[in-house]
């Protein structure tokens, strides 16, 4: 029997507890969103195929608990990522500066290489915004991540978001793969521009 998919990128979720990394991933894996907010225990994956450039992409997506106590635990995941996504809260500003411990994170646990992506997520709260686009937009510059502005809630930016990054590894691996591969794909290499909150 053929192989349901050509790649399978497992990429996993960190950021400060209750800034939506969970719900991204009920977002983009089922399409569904719940207010009701269950801290995460631990570790947990949900699994969704993509198609990109006529490849199918399995991403195995790991949802990590933000709580100080699970560190031991989740940074014990980061080695097997070949994505990871930092996630704040645009209206919580102790979210957006602790990115840069999350940052520390990856880089003493991750493996070399790791594609990153920064997202500000809760966009449809603007009232409540205490995180100016551009401050977290010169952020991921400097770091060289794309960046969007999501919103679990009224799904903005969440399937951008997660097939950006899918398509960043893939190029990644046909890369590394070599020109002779028969995996090689002709991907252009999009720049790494940010994505602000547009609610329509
Ligand atoms: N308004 C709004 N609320 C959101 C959004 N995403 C998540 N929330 C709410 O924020 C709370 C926390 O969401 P979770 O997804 O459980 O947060 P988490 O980052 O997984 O938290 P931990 O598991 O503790 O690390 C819940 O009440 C969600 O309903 C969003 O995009 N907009």
């Amino acid at each position: 029997m053929a192989k349901a998919y050509d790649h399978l990128f497992k990429v996993l979720l960190i950021g400060d507890s209750g800034v939506g990394k969970t719900c991204l991933i009920i977002r983009f894996a089922e399409d569904n969103f719940n207010s009701t907010y269950i801290s995460t225990i631990g570790i947990d994956f949900k699994i969704r195929t993509v198609d990109i450039e006529g490849k199918k992409i399995k991403l195995q997506v790991w949802d990590t608990a933000g709580q100080e106590r699970f560190k031991t635990i989740t940074t014990a995941y980061y080695r097997g990522a070949m994505g990871i996504i930092l996630v704040y809260d645009i209206t919580d500003e102790k979210s957006y500066e602790n990115i840069q411990n999350w940052m520390k994170s990856i880089k003493e646990n991750a493996s070399a290489g790791v594609e990153r992506l920064l997202l500000g997520n809760k966009c449809d709260i603007e009232s409540k915004r205490r995180v100016p686009t551009e401050r977290a937009e010169k952020l991921a510059k400097e770091y060289g991540m794309r960046f969007f502005e999501t919103s679990a809630k009224s799904s903005v930016n969440v399937e951008e978001a997660f097939n950006a990054l899918a398509r960043d590894i893939l190029l990644k691996t046909s890369k590394r793969q070599g020109p002779n591969s028969k995996g090689q794909l002709n991907l252009k290499s999009p720049e790494k521009k940010s994505s602000k909150c547009l609610l329509v």
